[in-house]
């Protein structure tokens, strides 16, 4: 589409401006909103399918609500794309997710129409309540407030929490369920069975009115109309109660409708603004709605990168040369090949089959994979109880969304020594999901608990035998793996199992101007910085740590009683992570040294590409190699 296809769209820099069109134009405004997220998407890469499916809603809420008065919570914030677009970030939005550019998410400091930071799913039933339980202690009765969540955000526990708090309130609060029938992959669990029944409702409403019409078009004694007649009671008659679920909640339920029918979304929204209290409606959308492709294949097209908007070709990197394969991958095929010779291995994932590469051992080994939804609490403490009996459980979590599970990972496992595995996926930068989704806290919170292992591998390799040797029956605590997101070092990589000695570091080259010590992946931008600082003359030694928890103290010892400088890198938070390990050793042990921590900076990260944020950070390569050359040389100054 050209500039001139966004003719309607051109006009509308923030919703004030939206409410002013008439209302027989919005069908051709949601064309326009929804090919200009086709288009940018297409360019820039970003979600997808999830923004397309809310167009006509996006442009209802905010045709109808006085916003940012009236106030809208986007749950995840994945979809809030046209959201963005209507709200003043038009002509900014091909930064979306960009270096210095916007969000990929809602963020409160980017916009007063983007009223809570989101990232993290189910929080908006709750938020919202908070801002509606506000504005009535501050007499602002006239203020709505919306949370918009999806099916698959509704099956988390806080969501349900936050029904049964605002159930019992007068808030004046809207909570519009967006039912697309899916999460990033299929959404299972009896939740979803009750939404099916709901819809199934919408389907059968459908040919309720059809037969209500002929019923009452039809002579009262005529034999068709009476046989519809007493099949429109059938139909009544097998319906479940409607909505009873939220209904019980105290929350009025409405729906289910069309959640792309902008001419019945904007005057059902004017009269629910009438209706006082707790309210749901149920929307049900099409993920992708627009694209045919995105609309067959959701789970590819939730996120699908680059991709040709003609052809729906996904670009994808051509490489001459074998490349090394992504740690998720490598994870996914190691437990199958390891659960094949131990039928004590299970494996748990909150929602994320796709994103973790358990989905290939999901079709492979049904039973003994679950995907529990977006429950992580759930999905820890069922990893603990399913270990009380012997199981061997690889709980695996993306490192940010374990943050969720934190009690659990203490309560119901630390404290009860069970030797659950927990594979934290996306340990590190992630990149242009941003601040929310950084795995960089888990080193930090991980390593207080007492008993527990904290593993990192450098390389495909470390990782298989990690996994390896968590799994073994002389294993007996939990035992914690955190890699990154993305690619590993190493093409060949189907190495034959090694145990890895629990709390055993290695050293990968001697040196004796500094030592570097890293844990975890980072450990490969410390092998390019090695051979770059050899030309400028500083001979490093470094060392692969592997274990934050127990650490190697006799490779510490070795360690400070040769060298006075001595450098830490971890893909984490350096407040009370790795480096933080290794100065409490130096001060336990009296030893006197100077200790420079690389890593995340005691300040929240960004978005962009994990190169640039690396490099921000300065723990790339080039950034180690800046950073000890820099320090050396103010040391050498300092001294002669
Ligand atoms: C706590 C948490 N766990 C997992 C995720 C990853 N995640 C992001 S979107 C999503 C699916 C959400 O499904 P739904 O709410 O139905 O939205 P849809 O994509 O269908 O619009 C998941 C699992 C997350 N963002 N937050
Ligand atoms: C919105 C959300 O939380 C997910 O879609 C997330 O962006 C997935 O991240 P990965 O691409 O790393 O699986
Ligand atoms: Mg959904």
């Amino acid at each position: 589409m050209s500039d001139k296809d966004f003719s309607i769209l051109n006009t509308i820099d923030y919703p004030s401006d939206l409410r002013q069109l008439p209302a027989d134009l919005l069908p051709e405004l949601c064309f326009e909103l929804r090919e200009f997220i086709i288009d940018t998407v297409s360019r820039n890469g970003g979600h997808f399918a999830a923004s397309l499916g809310v167009v006509e809603l996006t442009v209802a809420l905010h045709y109808v609500f006085n916003t940012p008065y009236d106030q809208l919570v986007w749950d995840v914030g994945h979809q809030a794309y046209g959201h963005k677009i209507l709200t003043g970030r038009r002509d900014v939005f091909h930064t979306n997710r960009k270096y210095n550019g916007i969000s990929g998410f809602p963020k409160r400091d980017e916009s007063e129409y983007d009223t809570f930071g989101v990232g993290h799913s189910s929080t908006s039933i709750s938020a919202a309540l908070g801002m509606a339980i506000a504005s009535r202690l501050k007499g602002e009765y006239d203020r709505h407030h919306v949370a918009i969540i999806g099916d698959g955000s509704m099956t988390a526990g806080i969501a349900f929490e936050a029904m049964n708090h605002a159930g019992i309130t007068d808030a004046e609060l809207l909570i519009v369920l967006n039912d697309n029938g899916i999460s990033i992959d299929p959404i299972v669990g009896a939740f979803n069975h009750y939404l099916t029944r709901l819809r199934a409702t919408w389907q059968s409403n459908y040919l309720k009115d059809k037969i209500e019409k002929l019923a009452t078009s039809t002579a009262p004694f005529n034999l068709l109309g009476r046989a519809a007649q007493h099949l429109n009671k059938g139909i009544r008659d097998l319906l479940p109660g409607k909505g009873d679920l939220f209904e019980a909640f105290g929350i009025r339920y409405f729906g289910p409708v069309d959640g792309h029918d902008i001419r019945l979304l904007v005057p059902l929204l004017e009269d629910l603004k009438q209706v006082k209290g707790p309210k749901l409606l149920h929307v049900i959308t099409t993920k992708g709605k627009g694209y045919a492709l995105a609309e067959s294949s959701q789970t590819v097209w939730h996120a699908p990168g680059l991709f040709d908007k003609h052809t729906g070709e996904i670009f994808k990197k051509q490489h001459a040369t074998p490349q090394p394969p992504k740690y998720q991958d490598v994870f996914g095929e190691t437990l199958m090949e390891l659960a094949e010779k131990n039928d004590t291995i299970m494996a748990i994932t909150p929602a994320m089959p796709s994103g973790s590469s358990l989905k290939h051992m999901i079709e492979k080994m049904p039973g003994r994979v679950f995907d529990v939804d977006i429950c992580e609490q759930h999905a820890v403490t069922l990893s603990a109880g399913l270990a009380t009996q012997g199981m061997r459980v690889f709980c695996n979590i993306y490192s940010t969304f374990m943050q969720r599970a934190y009690d659990q990972l203490i309560h119901d496992v630390v404290i009860q020594h069970l030797p659950v595995v927990f594979c934290l996926d996306r340990g590190g930068l992630v990149g242009e999901d941003g601040t929310s989704h950084h795995g960089v806290f888990d080193l930090a919170y991980t390593r207080s608990l007492p008993g527990i292992i904290v593993s990192a591998p450098m390389n495909e390799q470390e990782l298989r035998n990690l996994m390896f040797t968590a799994q073994l029956p002389s294993q007996h605590q939990p035992f914690v793996i955190r890699y990154p997101r993305g690619q590993g070092v190493m093409p060949y990589w189907r190495t034959p199992f090694e145990e890895v000695p629990v709390g055993v570091g290695r050293c990968i080259r001697k040196g004796t101007d500094v030592a570097i010590l890293s844990l975890g992946h980072p450990g490969n931008f410390v092998l390019a910085a090695c051979t770059l600082l050899d030309k400028e003359g500083i001979n490093a030694a470094h060392y692969d740590m592997r274990f934050l928890k127990p650490l190697d103290e006799s490779l510490l010892h070795e360690v400070f009683q040769h060298f006075h400088q001595i450098v830490t890198i971890e893909d984490g938070s350096v407040a009370g992570g790795f480096g933080s390990a290794v100065l409490e050793f130096m001060v336990d042990n009296h030893y006197q040294a100077d200790v420079h921590r690389l890593g995340v900076p005691d300040r929240l990260i960004s978005h962009g590409k994990v190169e640039e944020l690396y490099a921000e950070c300065g723990y790339d390569t080039m950034g180690i190699v800046r950073e000890v050359k820099a320090w050396l040389v103010k040391k050498h100054k300092l001294r002669s």
